[in-house]
């Protein structure tokens, strides 16, 4: 048995907690998968890195209708997975050198851990670690279903579905969520022909209903897509897999068989993931969980047993909270950093305006309630809630671009002029956001906002402009 001052179990948003204030101290910091975790590895950076290009390769169908002929050429896949995994296993194995080799007070167990105590670990290799403060930093993992076929290796998931060696001809996208929609944008970018089958309607349904809606509109004319099925099977195919779905009872799905194939050269499952809890048996230490699996935590990141505090024992990001964004996560890193080093000054994490981006195309971004969730929680029935749309073609930039597309749309308080929630749609819609998120975390009112500062002309930003000034709110 090892005694540390510190064991954290995770190295993604984990790593970014030994500070300094550690430097005299010993830490172990514990990691059965790559180092760097997830979106290093296999999120976040790696996705954005075949967005970008893919959206290059698209522009030819954007650029027609403005008057310019683009003809994509050639898409060198392996080229481009090499440079973008090139840049990333080099980051993650500096860090994990850093971590083993280059600092002494740190030990790195390369293995994964369980939970024996509320603060004692065994390692698969049977090594025990105890700790004075444990942050469990575990992360979550894609969930396949127990279908026939599932292990197939063209079947992937976001872990390998960017590693493979040759752009597929034909790619099944499984799932409607944030995952399904960038990988479909992506593969059907660099002119695959991508068939992305989810069990309901609409597509990314956790959005703003009117952005589902149009995003679902927007997708079924980018690629095959086909609502209502349930996947049932995957078998081999020729060169590639046959993949089975049952009609989902009462979608409206469009055929009465109740029965599809889609044939493909790889399939990609993206129906949701799952925290890592199981694999640290949180019940050898007590620890409460959410019912959907996630460790249960305070405000202050700290773990509950039995509904209280664990003294010394704290957990952030997928394994704990319900948003699974690496922006939450290293908020929470940081929050948790702080309450280590301070135990007599504790910080509450923040959750109240948690934004998000969907790197699809096109773009989706939001921040705050939805319509619906903004009536719903009104006093007077939905009466107070004002909410504005803005086409983006309706501004001058829009119509540089001859977007028909793209839209704004914000919710707000009538009453106060509050801000409530804003939902993008379009070009760049993931930056378009950032000053509603502003706004809104430093409680800027809509007035204040429209008039109370220039906006560049003739900018896209004229969008969120005009968008302000078009909600009937007081001030
Ligand atoms: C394809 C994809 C794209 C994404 N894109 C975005 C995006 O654009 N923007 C965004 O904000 N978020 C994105 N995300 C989500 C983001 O990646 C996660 O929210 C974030 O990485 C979670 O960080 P974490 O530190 O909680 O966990 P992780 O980074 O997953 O780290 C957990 C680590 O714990 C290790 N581990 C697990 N169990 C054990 C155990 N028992 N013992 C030892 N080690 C263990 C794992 O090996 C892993 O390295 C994306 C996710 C995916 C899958
Ligand atoms: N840009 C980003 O911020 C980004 C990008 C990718 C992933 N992520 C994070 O990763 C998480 C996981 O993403 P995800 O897309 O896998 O999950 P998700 O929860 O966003 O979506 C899952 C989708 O799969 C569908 N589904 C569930 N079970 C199904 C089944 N059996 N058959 C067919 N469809 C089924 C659901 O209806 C839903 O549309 C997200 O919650 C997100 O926070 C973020």
């Amino acid at each position: 048995m090892t005694y540390y001052d510190l064991a954290i179990i995770g190295s993604g948003s984990g790593n970014s907690l030994i500070t300094p204030y550690w430097d005299n101290k010993k830490v172990a910091i514990i990691d059965g998968g790559v180092f760097g975790g997830t979106c290093l590895n296999a999120g976040c950076i790696p996705t954005k890195m075949f967005v970008y290009p893919a959206g290059l390769a698209a522009a030819a169908g954007q650029a027609r209708p403005l008057g310019v002929d683009l003809n994509l050429e050639q898409v060198r896949w392996q080229q481009m997975r090499d440079r973008i995994f090139g840049r990333i296993d080099a980051i993650s194995e500096a860090g994990r050198r850093y971590r083993d080799v280059e600092l002494d007070h740190v030990t790195l167990y390369q293995d994964y851990a369980r939970f024996t105590g509320p603060k004692t670990l065994l390692t698969a290799a049977g090594e025990t670690v105890e700790a004075g403060q444990v942050v469990i930093a575990a992360g979550s993992r894609a969930v396949l279903p127990q279908v026939p076929g599932i292990d197939l290796p063209q079947v992937h998931t976001s872990d390998s579905v960017m590693r493979i060696d040759a752009l597929p001809e034909r790619v099944l996208v499984v799932g409607g969520g944030f995952v399904a929609a960038e990988f479909a944008a992506v593969f059907s970018g660099f002119g695959a022909r991508v068939t992305q089958v989810n069990r309901s309607a609409p597509l990314l349904k956790s959005e703003d209903a009117l952005v589902s809606e149009r995003f679902t509109e927007a997708a079924a004319r980018s690629w095959d897509l086909r609502l209502g099925w349930n996947l049932a099977a995957v078998e081999e195919h020729g060169t590639g897999v046959r993949a089975v779905f049952h009609v989902v009872p009462g979608a409206a799905a469009e055929a009465s068989t109740g029965t599809m194939s889609v044939d493909a050269d790889i399939v990609l499952v993206a129906i949701g993931r799952v925290p890592n809890t199981g694999s640290l048996d949180p019940a050898a230490a007590g620890f409460d969980l959410e019912p959907d699996g996630r460790l249960a935590v305070d405000g202050y990141q700290r773990v509950l047993a039995g509904g209280q505090p664990v003294d010394g024992v704290w957990a952030l990001g997928d394994i704990s909270n319900r948003f699974q964004l690496k922006h939450v996560a290293n908020h929470e890193a940081r929050v948790v950093a702080h309450n280590l080093e301070h135990p007599g000054a504790l910080r509450r994490s923040d959750h109240r305006f948690v934004p998000a981006a969907v790197f699809t195309r096109p773009q989706v971004a939001s921040v705050g309630l939805t319509e619906q969730a903004a009536r719903a929680a009104d006093p007077a029935g939905g009466a107070g809630i004002a909410t504005a749309v803005q086409a983006y073609g309706s501004t001058a930039y829009g119509w540089a671009m001859e977007d028909g597309e793209g839209f704004v749309k914000l919710v707000a308080e009538k009453a106060t002029g509050r801000l409530l929630g804003a939902h993008i749609m379009g070009h760049d819609a993931a930056t378009l956001i950032q000053p509603l998120i502003q706004a809104m975390a430093f409680g800027l009112d809509v007035p204040s906002m429209a008039r109370g500062q220039y906006w560049i002309h003739p900018a896209l930003t004229e969008v969120v402009e005009n968008a302000l000034l078009a909600l009937d709110v007081a001030g």
